[in-house]
């Protein structure tokens, strides 16, 4: 790395040790001096210097205060108590935070503290460190927050109140928090009122659904004050400039774990506050050119469908109710009969199969992206493009589509692990009917090291589009799915009376939410505009950016 310039260098004390303080552009470094003298030839004493240099970059410092020099000081409403050592010779200290690695992704706010000799020189530290902050743009100051209270395991208002806010204050963020008192809320809110120029970003506290929520706010918002019609899937939508930050406080949290690599409120509010971004995909989904919803994680119809559907209704269980219903669904053994038709995405480094696994800053991502985002008409778009298209009939288990790994803390590699958060494209995963015993293996594998996708009844493609007609697909005026299902699958078990026959119909799993048709055609959403440079390929990659990156 080029060498940047020192803006400031001192010796200070810390913990009674002397340092050796330095910073630049980049980092902060301190490295102890001893204060004993060590012999060399000729008799001459030599300050030698011990220990290891500590250093931290700039852009990971939260923080940074001045303290009180009397014996006992104030600050952040905690009282400290001065070492005795630094009072007396080094009156003057300042206190930096900044973000320290812990274990398994997580990140933590820790402090130190230098003691000055003169208090010039104190507030001259303070003063540099804090006009380099100031020059860090891609940090939020001003925060529009959404709590769910009844999220997870409904602790959304106690996590913020005593892990978040205090890191948001610390950081200088002022906010705006809203607890929502309905479903839907947020996006509503988002959708048609809240004044949106005042942010500089949009924080969710709950689980994928409150995502979704924000996702479904921001860009409907996006597109109406555009004039963009969501109704038409070939439409190309409007990137999103507001980013999406989540703390963790649902059951399932997969954006967030897919994202960040855990599901910790503290972890996620300190990517939020050193302004880390992560560009996503987002898929529409549509029924007959009606636009029925956006999903950025998973669409499952058979297995995750009738999960979810069993699920909603244990609400009251928190988390434990996907696996009372996953274990109930598991029994029940439905397979759905139907018809997949997919593009795969031919042009892309990378397959559902291979190794790689998407990290921040991924060259997969920057690459497929860049070939989905660019201002051409894609071919396969052209009304004549017939070529491409494959088309599978058959029973299903389960048919997935993961627009990104879906990992969480029940399958910490994911539905499919090597899936990328902004490639342009979805793992379509097709398992076929096979015996309660196989999907057990199948489903077993997602929550080890061996691959969920190597089973002769399971198969897995990249696609940029995909349709899904139902065997026993009714008029297009199936608006009552429930109703339909239970009529078709009387009807079907009436003409079979001695099989134990599947229903016609599951629904779809739409990011936790049932969607209200079988029918459905996918696409990745496509983002207006050319790119012009690196930062705005981040955006017009995928129109929606959320605040954590991965991998770090
Ligand atoms: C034997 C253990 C097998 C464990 C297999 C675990 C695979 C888990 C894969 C989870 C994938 C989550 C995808 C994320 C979807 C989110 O957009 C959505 C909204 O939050 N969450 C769900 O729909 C929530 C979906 C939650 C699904 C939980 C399924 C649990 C299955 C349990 C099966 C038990 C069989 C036991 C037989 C003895
Ligand atoms: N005040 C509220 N009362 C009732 N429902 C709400 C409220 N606020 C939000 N919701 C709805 O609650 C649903 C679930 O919320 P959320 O995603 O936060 O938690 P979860 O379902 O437990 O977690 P996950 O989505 O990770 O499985 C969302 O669909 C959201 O629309
Ligand atoms: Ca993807």
């Amino acid at each position: 790395m080029e060498k940047q310039p020192r803006l400031l260098a001192s010796q200070l004390l810390l913990k009674n040790s002397l340092f050796e303080v330095s910073l630049n552009r980049v980092l902060l470094t301190w490295k102890e001096i001893a204060t004993k003298k060590k012999r060399v030839s000729g008799g001459i004493h030599h300050p030698f210097k011990v220990g290891t240099s500590h250093g931290v970059s700039v852009s990971e410092i939260l923080a940074v205060r001045e303290l009180d020099v009397d014996s006992e000081t104030k600050d952040d409403g905690r009282w400290q108590k001065m070492p005795q050592k630094s009072t007396e010779a080094y009156p003057y200290a300042f206190t930096v935070s900044y973000v320290e690695r812990a274990w398994q992704h997580r990140w933590r706010c820790s402090d130190v503290t230098f003691h000055c000799l003169e208090g010039a020189l104190c507030q001259q530290w303070v003063q540099t460190i804090r006009e380099q902050l100031t020059a860090l743009t891609s940090r939020p100051k001003h925060l529009l927050v959404y709590i769910n209270p009844y999220g997870g395991k409904q602790q959304g208002e106690r996590i913020y109140e005593q892990k978040v806010a205090p890191l948001f204050t610390l950081a200088s963020i002022s906010t705006h928090v809203i607890v929502t008192e309905h479903a839907n809320h947020a996006r509503d809110h988002l959708r048609t009122e809240a004044e949106l120029k005042k942010y500089d970003g949009v924080v969710c506290v709950g689980g994928d659904g409150m995502f979704s929520e924000m996702v479904h706010g921001l860009v409907s918002r996006t597109q109406r004050d555009n004039g963009v019609d969501q109704n038409s899937p070939e439409e190309k939508l409007v990137p999103c400039t507001l980013r999406i930050g989540i703390i963790p406080a649902g059951s399932t949290d997969c954006i967030c774990y897919a994202t960040v690599g855990i599901n910790d409120p503290v972890t996620s509010a300190l990517h939020i506050i050193v302004g880390d971004a992560q560009p996503m995909d987002v898929c529409s989904v549509h029924h007959n050119n009606t636009f029925l919803r956006y999903s950025v994680s998973l669409l499952g119809y058979g297995f995750y469908g009738d999960v979810l559907a069993d699920s909603e209704r244990k609400r009251w269980m928190g988390p434990a109710r996907y696996d009372f219903s996953g274990f109930k669904t598991f029994l029940t053994h439905h397979y759905y009969e139907g018809t997949v038709s997919f593009l795969p995405a031919t042009d892309i480094l990378g397959t559902p199969r291979d190794k790689t696994r998407c990290r921040a800053g991924c060259f997969i991502c920057q690459h497929n992206g860049q070939l989905y985002s660019e201002d051409h008409q894609p071919l396969f778009l052209l009304p004549e493009y017939k070529g491409g298209w494959r088309v599978i009939r058959g029973k299903f288990l389960a048919i997935n589509a993961a627009s990104m790994s879906c990992a969480c803390p029940r399958s910490p590699k994911g539905l499919s692990p090597a899936a990328h958060l902004a490639d342009g494209t979805t793992d379509l995963i097709l398992v076929r009917k096979c015996s309660r015993f196989n999907f057990l293996r199948h489903l077993l594998r997602h929550t080890s090291k061996y691959d969920q996708f190597d089973m002769n009844f399971v198969e897995v493609h990249r696609v940029r589009r995909f349709r899904f007609t139902p065997r026993y697909c009714q008029s297009d005026s199936e608006l009552d799915l429930r109703e339909n299902g239970k009529r078709l699958f009387s009807q079907i078990c009436r003409d079979h009376p001695a099989c134990s026959c599947s229903p016609a119909y599951s629904s779809w799993n739409c990011d936790g939410e049932i969607l209200p048709h079988a029918a459905i055609e996918v696409g990745l959403v496509r983002i207006k505009g050319k790119i012009l440079d690196e930062n705005l390929l981040q955006s017009a990659q995928t129109g929606v950016k959320v605040h954590l990156p991965f991998g770090q």
